[in-house]
């Protein structure tokens, strides 16, 4: 059996986040444009008799308990599997928390390919890919990485060829915000407006900029559903927002749910004037730079 096994786990931002009426079940049907993006937790994995996991850094917001996407992952690939084998998780987590960057699904993902690797499981990526839609909407996004269309709830997935590498600014929020209060929030505004809800669709305008690259039709077509719900629930953001222009960004987003509010600019240049200025106008807690599309969960070092 291997000693130990490290898997990077990637944050995305939604470059469309198309919302569709509430479902019998909860959920919303979506036309959304995953990106994964250059910020990474790591996970290592090493065995253990029983499953369990820790942090580099203590972080009071991450649970420690069954609760942890990354331990809900090990024993979804246990029950799955028949393993009997434990594991020792360790996050070493860069990807802010509730953040709308899906930072525990990358983990839970991460885990999956790596336990799949300490257990010797070796299973297709399909099968990790049925395992991953139970413990999240986002999870099977992160097993695959780079650019991808979600449909159904997200977790229908077809890829998309994008041109180049693209260049962000990821603006932290202080606090976080919790993905079911968001939705509920753009439920209550959609009934509110008491207008039809239209069945969601992924936009030409930004599948054309990403076939060629250009980043600057990209900002324009950036696009999100659930972005008035989360400005509603967090008014500091509109001025986040509105900063866009003014520091030379081609476009800006609120990432999934929020509240990280993503920048997309020219060049690695340009990201450091964005970072610089958000914080000089004190817009954020941490402005961190990343480029994407990157790969998914990866197998790093065994
Ligand atoms: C906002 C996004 O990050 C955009 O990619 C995702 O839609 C959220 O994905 P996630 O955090 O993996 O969400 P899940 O853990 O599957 O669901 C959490 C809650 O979000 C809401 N939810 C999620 C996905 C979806 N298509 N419709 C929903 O309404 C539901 O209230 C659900 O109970
Ligand atoms: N490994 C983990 N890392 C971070 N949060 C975790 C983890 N496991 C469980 N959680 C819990 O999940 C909640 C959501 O955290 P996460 O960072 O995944 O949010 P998010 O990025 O907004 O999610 P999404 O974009 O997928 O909706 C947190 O409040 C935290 O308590």
């Amino acid at each position: 059996m291997r000693q130990s096994v490290t898997v990077r786990a990637p944050a995305k931002v939604n470059l469309q986040l198309a919302v569709g009426p509430l479902r019998p079940d909860g959920y919303h049907d979506l036309a959304t444009v995953f990106h994964a993006v250059g910020l990474y937790d790591d996970v290592i994995a090493e065995p253990a008799d029983d499953i369990s996991v820790t942090l580099a850094e203590p972080d009071p917001e991450v649970p420690l308990d069954g609760g942890n996407l990354a331990v809900r992952a090990a024993n979804a690939l246990a029950e799955a599997t028949g393993m009997a084998e434990g594991v020792r998780l360790r996050l070493v987590k860069r990807i802010p928390v509730a953040a709308g960057l899906a930072g525990g699904s990358a983990d839970a993902a991460a885990t999956l390919v790596a336990c799949d690797a300490l257990w010797g499981t070796a299973l297709s990526r399909d099968e990790l890919a049925e395992i991953a839609a139970t413990l999240g909407s986002d999870v099977p996004f992160a097993l695959l990485g780079g650019t991808a269309i979600g449909t159904g709830r997200g977790t229908l997935l077809s890829p998309v060829l994008a041109r180049g590498e693209f260049h962000w600014v990821l603006a932290v929020a202080a606090e976080g915000l919790s993905t079911p209060t968001v939705y509920r929030e753009c439920d209550r505004l959609r009934e509110a407006a008491g207008a039809e809800v239209p069945d969601p669709a992924v936009d030409d305008a930004l599948m054309a900029a990403l076939r060629s690259g250009d980043a600057k039709a990209l900002g324009a077509a950036l696009s999100n559903d659930l972005q008035e719900a989360a400005v509603g629930l967090r008014p500091a953001l509109a001025q986040t927002l509105g900063a866009a222009a003014e520091l030379g960004a081609l476009g800006a987003i609120v990432s999934g749910s929020g509240p990280t509010v993503a920048f997309l600019v020219r060049s690695p240049e340009a990201a450091i004037d964005v970072a610089v200025g958000l914080t000089a106008m004190g817009l954020c807690r941490d402005a961190k730079r990343a480029g994407g599309p990157v790969p998914g969960a990866k197998v790093l070092r065994t």
